[in-house]
């Protein structure tokens, strides 16, 4: 058996179709373009090509966007208050603060994203957003949950139903996939570092999301011949090259479907990030009137 190539290519282009007819209706019945500002706080080489993709498919799909770059030494202080004026900004509809923020910044990192107003929030990572998506309420949800979510969708893969094992617990991947997926009706079983016999519990799974930041990580002993595995992973090997968290080669015999890295989550990432930024455009001009 060897697995099909879940393209992220195909996907993003289905949902930026879409995006890009909702761009243009908000211009032609409101007069309105859709603006994104990305806040990037010191340099960070592995989030230069994100920002690049963003910026280039903003242009694309004829969304504003603004790139608001901060030195390292920034304080808690200059960063709400740049947040401040774009909640204020009537050309911005949505805010992304970049993150890893750097160390003298990480104990801030939930108190600026507060600040971030909900409605702008085309991260999802805003309390209230999170609470939502909790409940069921899907509003701004999470780019790289929500682009996963999609490529089931959208490849016509069944989640109701289904064990969905998903390794990592974090805030941005792990625990919005979980709800996603148990509104979707899925069993959902979460793993993480100190998850005891890991390999017996992913075995199990039908749908395998993987989400933990090591390169090559899942195994073919991992997975359970046929299961659909979304590789979350975006690693850095020291020859340059880009991998994910599942060695792929490995998995290809005995997965039923798999997304490569690169090409794979990572274009929906953006792809949703712009589809945040449009719902964000529409439910703030629908406020205004
Ligand atoms: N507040 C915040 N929200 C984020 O969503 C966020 C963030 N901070 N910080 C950085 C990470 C990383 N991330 C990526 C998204 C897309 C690609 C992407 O487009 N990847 C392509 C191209 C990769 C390449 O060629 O280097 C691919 O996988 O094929 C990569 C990385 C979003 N992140």
């Amino acid at each position: 058996m060897t697995a099909t190539l879940l393209e992220g290519k195909v996907f993003a282009a289905e949902i930026k179709k879409n995006v890009q007819e909702e761009v243009k209706k908000l211009k032609r019945s409101q007069g309105i373009t859709p603006g994104l500002a990305v806040i990037i706080v010191g340099e960070n080489a592995a989030s230069k090509v994100y920002v690049a993709n963003k910026h280039k498919a903003c242009e694309e799909l004829g969304i504003y966007s603004e790139v608001i770059r901060m030195p390292a030494s920034v304080t808690k202080q200059e960063l709400l208050a740049q947040i401040d004026i774009l909640n204020n900004s009537t050309a911005i509809h949505g805010i992304l603060l970049q993150l890893p923020l750097p160390d003298d910044l990480k104990h801030d990192e939930t108190e600026l994203l507060k600040a971030i107003h909900p409605d702008k929030d085309v991260d999802g990572f805003h309390p209230v957003n999170v609470g939502k998506l909790a409940i069921g309420e899907e509003h701004l949800v999470p780019c790289t949950p929500a682009g996963c979510i999609k490529i089931l969708e959208l490849a016509n893969i069944e989640i109701a139903g289904k064990h969905a094992v998903i390794i990592g617990r974090s805030n941005i991947v792990g625990k919005p996939m979980a709800n996603l997926l148990l509104s979707r009706h899925a069993t959902v079983t979460i793993c993480h570092s100190r998850t005891a016999n890991l390999s017996s519990i992913t075995s199990q799974a039908d749908i395998l999301i993987v989400a933990i930041g090591k390169a090559h990580f899942v195994t073919k002993d991992m997975v359970k011949p046929g299961a659909v595995v979304i590789d979350v992973g975006i690693n850095r090997l020291a020859d340059k090259k880009l991998v994910g968290d599942v060695n792929f080669d490995d998995i290809k015999e005995v997965a039923g479907a798999i997304t490569p890295v690169p090409g794979g989550v990572g274009l929906l990432t953006i792809a949703m990030l712009l589809s945040n930024t449009v719902t964000a455009a529409q439910l703030q001009c629908n406020k205004d009137r």
